[in-house]
């Protein structure tokens, strides 16, 4: 037999147990949509116990279901064949036959685990391991590595090798998609490491950090679903571009109940993707800024009164602005929070009028105290007193005081600098909308003054979730391109994880935070709780071909240890292309850049620009002519975490000038791409 009529025979074979898979997978569903019909008969009886059943029923159902419609494609993706003649297969979930016989292993479960770990010099007890491609429903490629030659019988049929190379040449869309069947072993270390502690993943640029911290949320949701389930995971990315990148991934290993976030969508209620220029996103990032909020919220608000004037039983009792400046020190001085310590200020007033009222006191007023007190703490005039002099105070209305240079430089003394004060007071000064760092200061400033009273519901309005607001309890928490965190935003995602077990995933060198040592002492601090640390090193850029990586590489090779930097592992025989022109020719230079790589690659085409130029680079394609649809333009900042099939990196000089991390930022850019890449230089 030709080898060509070898694969389709075991392509044939392979095709007859997807068969029964896909059958069984529908009598599941139908058994599961039952289930969930008759979950609703019994809610028609609506006793206590009907309805209990009920809801058990309810949520059973819709689970199965959601697992059951996750999407289809690639279901089953692995075979492995053991010494002693058993096989079985893996797939993005498992399946049983009517007699309880597994259909398809679940890729999580352990009888999984030799499919990532097995080796040929640990073959683990598997003799072939065999990766399946499908499209939809369809058979179409096989793959088989064999581990164990001498064990081998002697009609077992090998076919091919090479699957990991095969799905790393093939074009990216807009999503990420999983590698459950292609999976490598180092990483498969770290998707399957215990979930207890902080569990970090580094390594450089396209080893597959994001796809592991994806698949280690859903192997650990598979293991533990009562416990991650319930309170939940929550994934940090660094931007709504690339959480939506990511989002697909999880979902179509059947997990739903996960949160993304981007750094500018943690705090409930607001959402930014707007990013401060790098000097001011720096100022805003220092764990300085703890303290300039902690002393913010101790001035007096603007227009706050400063004399508090009471007529009683004849005598006029005052309070004069040192003696209020005095009072709001005093209560700042015992702590707590200032939204919790309104009735401490009502009292402490009360108090001081008491003794003003003492001091007068002659043979015609002889005042009493527990009367005065009463009679002054019901006047409504006393009460709009306190509401001007100690009102309740907002997160975003503290930062919007501090947009004044003279109340920040208060705010600020002695831990910032006079440039330093006006960069952020002209930031604050005409918001229309919140910056990705400010998030993180609004989150403080929430835990710093503590909740407002509660605002009474309109009639109509909505009811809010039933979830927390602000859930602070999340049971997982995974930070992706965790080296980009400033100490501010590791206090808020923090917060976050008190309780929680953590999976930490960063590149150090592609890091554009400027200041590592204060970055890492916060992290430390929101980790103090932790107990165990674990740490795996992921050494294979799986994305660039060597040839780009080579270059990317050379922007920081005498920056970093050589060691930090991973080996790509795929040629593919075409260099990068590196061209300069003089600057006004930039513009024609991007458009036939861009053309040509719309022509020659398929999938997603990335240019890459100064976050500063962004809008004009978008102008000049706008007379490009090719397949718009394809092609994003993005700044530097934007392409963190990202991957294109073809990248145009647009003035790498201004790039690594724009960043406070310099030729760091311009490595990021030029690791991007996974198949062809061209530099344009302008003089
Ligand atoms: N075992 C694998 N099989 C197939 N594809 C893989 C594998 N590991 C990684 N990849 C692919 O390599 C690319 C890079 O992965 P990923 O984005 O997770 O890397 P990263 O380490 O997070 O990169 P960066 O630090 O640059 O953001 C993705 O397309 C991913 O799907």
């Amino acid at each position: 037999m030709s080898e060509a009529s070898i694969k389709q025979a075991e392509i044939a074979v392979e095709q007859q147990h997807v068969d029964r898979v896909y059958a069984r997978l529908d009598e599941l569903r139908s058994e599961a949509e039952a289930m969930r019909d008759k979950s609703y008969e019994y809610g028609r009886e609506a006793t206590p116990e009907a309805l209990n059943e009920r809801d058990v029923m309810l949520h059973h159902a819709n689970r199965t279901l959601q697992a059951l419609n996750a999407e289809s494609e690639g279901l089953v993706f692995g075979r492995l064949d053991f010494a002693g003649g058993d096989a079985v297969h893996i797939g993005r979930l498992g399946i049983r036959d009517p007699q309880f016989e597994n259909l398809l292993v679940d890729w999580r479960a352990p009888l999984a685990a030799a499919f990532y770990q097995a080796t040929p010099e640990q073959p683990l007890d598997v003799i072939r391991r065999r990766v399946i491609r499908s499209s939809r429903e369809q058979v179409v490629d096989l793959s088989d590595d064999l581990l164990d030659p001498e064990r081998a019988p002697s009609d077992m049929r090998v076919i091919g090798d090479g699957a990991l190379m095969a799905a790393l040449t093939r074009s990216r869309g807009d999503s990420m998609r999983n590698i459950v069947a292609t999976i490598q072993k180092e990483q498969d270390d770290a998707i399957r490491a215990p979930e207890g502690g902080v569990t970090e993943i580094t390594g450089g640029p396209g080893t597959g950090k994001t796809a592991v911290a994806l698949h280690r949320a859903a192997y650990l949701l598979y293991r533990d679903q009562r416990r991650l389930g319930g309170p939940g995971v929550l994934v940090v990315g660094p931007s709504p571009v690339f959480m939506s990148y990511i989002s697909r991934v999880l979902p179509s290993m059947g997990e739903h109940n996960v949160e993304l976030r981007a750094l500018g969508e943690v705090l409930d209620g607001i959402s930014t993707a707007k990013i401060d220029d790098p000097r001011t996103a720096e100022i805003k990032g220092s764990s300085r800024m703890v303290k300039v909020l902690r002393r913010a919220l101790r001035l007096p608000p603007p227009e706050a009164p400063e004399l508090l004037q009471m007529f009683y039983r004849g005598t006029v009792l005052k309070l004069q602005a040192d003696d209020l400046k005095r009072i709001r020190r005093t209560l700042h001085n015992k702590g707590g929070q200032p939204n919790r310590n309104r009735m401490r200020a009502a009292d402490a007033l009360l108090e001081a009028l008491w003794q003003k009222a003492k001091q007068a006191a002659d043979e015609d007023f002889q005042p009493d105290r527990d009367r005065l007190i009463a009679e002054i703490g019901d006047r409504i005039e006393f009460h709009r007193f306190l509401v001007a002099w100690w009102p309740a105070v907002y997160p975003m209305q503290v930062l919007r005081w501090l947009s004044d240079p003279a109340r920040l430089s208060q705010a600020a003394r002695r831990l910032l600098s006079a440039e330093e004060v006006d960069l952020l007071a002209k930031s604050w000064s005409e918001v229309t909308e919140w910056t990705v760092a400010d998030i993180a200061l609004i989150d403080e400033l929430r835990v710093l003054a503590g909740a407002p009273p509660k605002r009474r519901r309109a009639e109509g309005e909505q009811e809010q979730p039933k979830r927390a607001v602000n859930y602070d309890e999340y049971a997982h928490v995974v930070i992706d391109e965790s080296q980009d965190l400033s100490p501010m935003q590791w206090r808020m995602v923090g917060r976050r994880g008190r309780h929680a077990s953590w999976t930490i995933v960063g590149d150090p060198v592609q890091s554009s935070w400027p200041d590592a040592e204060e970055a890492a002492a916060a992290r430390r601090e929101a980790l103090s709780a932790q107990r165990t640390h674990r740490r795996f090193t992921l050494r294979t850029n799986y994305r660039n071909s060597a040839e780009i990586f080579a270059l990317a590489a050379d922007a920081v090779r005498d920056l970093v240890p050589a060691d930090d930097l991973p080996v790509a592992v795929r040629t593919t025989g075409v260099e990068p292309a590196v061209r300069e022109m003089p600057a006004e020719q930039l513009p024609a230079a991007v458009r036939t850049a861009a053309e040509e790589l719309v022509a020659a690659a398929e999938g997603t085409i990335g240019l890459i620009t100064t976050m500063a130029r962004r809008d004009e680079v978008r102008e000049w394609l706008s007379t490009a002519d090719f397949d718009a649809d394809r092609v994003r333009v993005v700044g530097s900042l934007e392409a963190k975490g990202m991957e294109y099939d073809a990248v145009v990196v647009i003035d790498p000089d201004g790039l690594a000038a724009e960043s406070s991390t310099g030729r760091r930022a311009l490595y990021v850019a030029l690791s991007r791409a996974t198949q062809l890449l061209t530099v344009l230089k302008p003089s």
